[in-house]
This record gives structure tokens, C-alpha cells and sequence, in this order.
């Protein structure tokens, strides 16, 4: 089994884990507690389309602010504190759900919340090849992205003494093991900065929470819902 890290688009055409840790991979992770269906939309029209035809709640950002006329923003607290009957989530987001489109393999999401979890279902499904593809932000390198999949191939590793692991990869394993260092890089980095200023620290603070969750969620003609 090989394992591999990539930006952006995925280089395998069996199973890529999206990691987009601040925040949709969190946003996704905790919101598949609460929510069957999570349909992610490249723009903010489409969603609002979506609603029309389909019901459900509207959440997502640009810039990190929540879409005028959304329900809710990308925010995890934010998601698990609405109380709704509904039980399908759309949802837009400037990196996460965007790089969805271009990925041409199974489709697992990942996280820190969910690292230990996503990690053992990868190794279940994948045949030969896992990447793990970093969001990022804007089309530019995010550290927390690097550093969250890092622990993902960290829990792989573990799992898996028999795969081969990038060396790429190997650097993100190497970078993310002091997790205090990790911690303070999730803060200073651009989407940290960017989110403390709107308001979000919280988000911060619960993406950290390391495999305080089991959900997977996975990537299948449009939908994502829970790895059972
Ligand atoms: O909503 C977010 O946290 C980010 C946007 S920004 O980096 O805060 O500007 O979007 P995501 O698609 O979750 O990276
Ligand atoms: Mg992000």
C-alpha cells in the first residue's frame, strides 16, 4: 500500500482523504453526527438552488464569514449548537468542499477529530494507493492542513507496518508530533489569524480535539454520508 500527500487534487485513483481541518473536514466530521446527507455546492447560487429544490439547511463562508442568507456559517460549534428536524446539510466552502470537484477516487474526509477513525477506514477500502490531499487556503499551502495529515499518516503508519510511505508524507508525520508546537501553529496560521478575527477561536480550539470522533465521512455522486 502506498501513501502519498498531495495540494489540492488527488494522485490516486483509488482513495484520497480531503483534509481540510480548518475548517470543512471538522465542519463535515461533526455535522454527520446531526445530519444523514451533506451535499457540498461550488457557489453560494447553487446552494441556494439546492434549497429550493431539495429543503434542508444551508451552511458556508467566504472569507470565512457566513454567506449572507445562510443558515449557518462553516463552523463546527456552530452546527453542533442548531437544532433542527432537517436532516440533509448543503454546504459551501472556499477549499474544502471546491476541491471535492476535481477528485477522481473514493473520497474520505479527514481531520484531526477524526484522525485514528479515517486512517483504519482508508486501510479498509484503499487497494494500493491512499493520498492525503491538503485543501489549503486559496490555492496556497496551508500549515494546519500539512500538520493534520501528518497525524492521519502517523495513525496509518501504525496500522500499516507494510506500507510505503512518501517521503513527502513522511515530512507532515515528522512536523506533526509536538502537538504543543502544533497547537500554536494552528493559531498563527493564516487561516487561524484569519478566523480569531471573525470571531471563531472556538472552531480552532475544537478542531484540535484530537479522535474526538468516529465519523468518516465519504464522498459518493455528490453525497457525502457516514463510512458505515
Ligand atoms: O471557513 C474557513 O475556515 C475557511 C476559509 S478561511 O481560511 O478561514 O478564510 O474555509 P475552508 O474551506 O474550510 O478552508
Ligand atoms: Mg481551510
Amino acid at each position: 500500500m502506498k501513501v502519498t500527500l498531495s495540494f489540492e487534487e488527488t494522485s490516486s485513483s483509488d482513495v484520497s482523504i480531503m483534509v481540510d481541518v480548518l475548517r470543512a473536514s471538522t465542519t463535515i466530521t461533526a455535522a454527520l453526527d446531526k445530519f444523514s446527507k451533506i451535499i457540498p455546492c461550488f457557489t453560494p447560487e447553487d446552494a441556494f438552488k439546492l434549497k429550493s429544490e431539495v429543503g434542508g439547511v444551508i451552511a458556508g463562508e467566504r472569507k470565512g464569514a457566513k454567506i449572507e442568507g445562510f443558515d449557518i456559517g462553516n463552523s463546527p460549534t456552530a452546527i453542533n449548537d442548531f437544532s433542527t428536524d432537517a436532516d440533509t446539510l448543503i454546504l459551501t466552502t472556499s477549499n474544502g468542499t471546491r476541491i471535492l470537484e476535481k477528485m477522481n477516487s473514493t473520497v474520505l474526509i479527514g481531520c484531526l477529530n477524526n484522525a485514528e477513525a479515517v486512517a483504519e477506514a482508508s486501510l479498509k477500502v484503499a487497494e494500493s494507493h491512499i493520498d492525503l490531499v491538503m485543501a489549503g487556503v486559496w490555492e496556497k499551502f496551508a500549515i494546519e492542513d500539512f500538520l493534520a495529515a501528518g497525524e492521519i499518516i502517523h495513525q496509518i503508519s501504525k496500522k500499516c507496518e507494510e506500507c510505503e510511505i512518501s517521503e513527502y508524507a513522511k515530512s507532515a508525520v515528522l512536523a506533526s508530533r509536538d502537538f504543543e508546537e502544533v497547537k500554536k501553529a494552528f493559531y498563527e496560521s493564516t487561516s487561524g489569524n484569519k478566523l480569531k478575527g471573525l470571531g471563531y477561536e472556538d472552531d480552532i480550539a475544537y478542531s484540535l480535539a484530537k479522535n474526538s470522533s468516529k465519523n468518516v465521512g465519504i464522498y459518493e455522486n455528490n453525497i457525502i454520508k457516514v463510512l458505515l
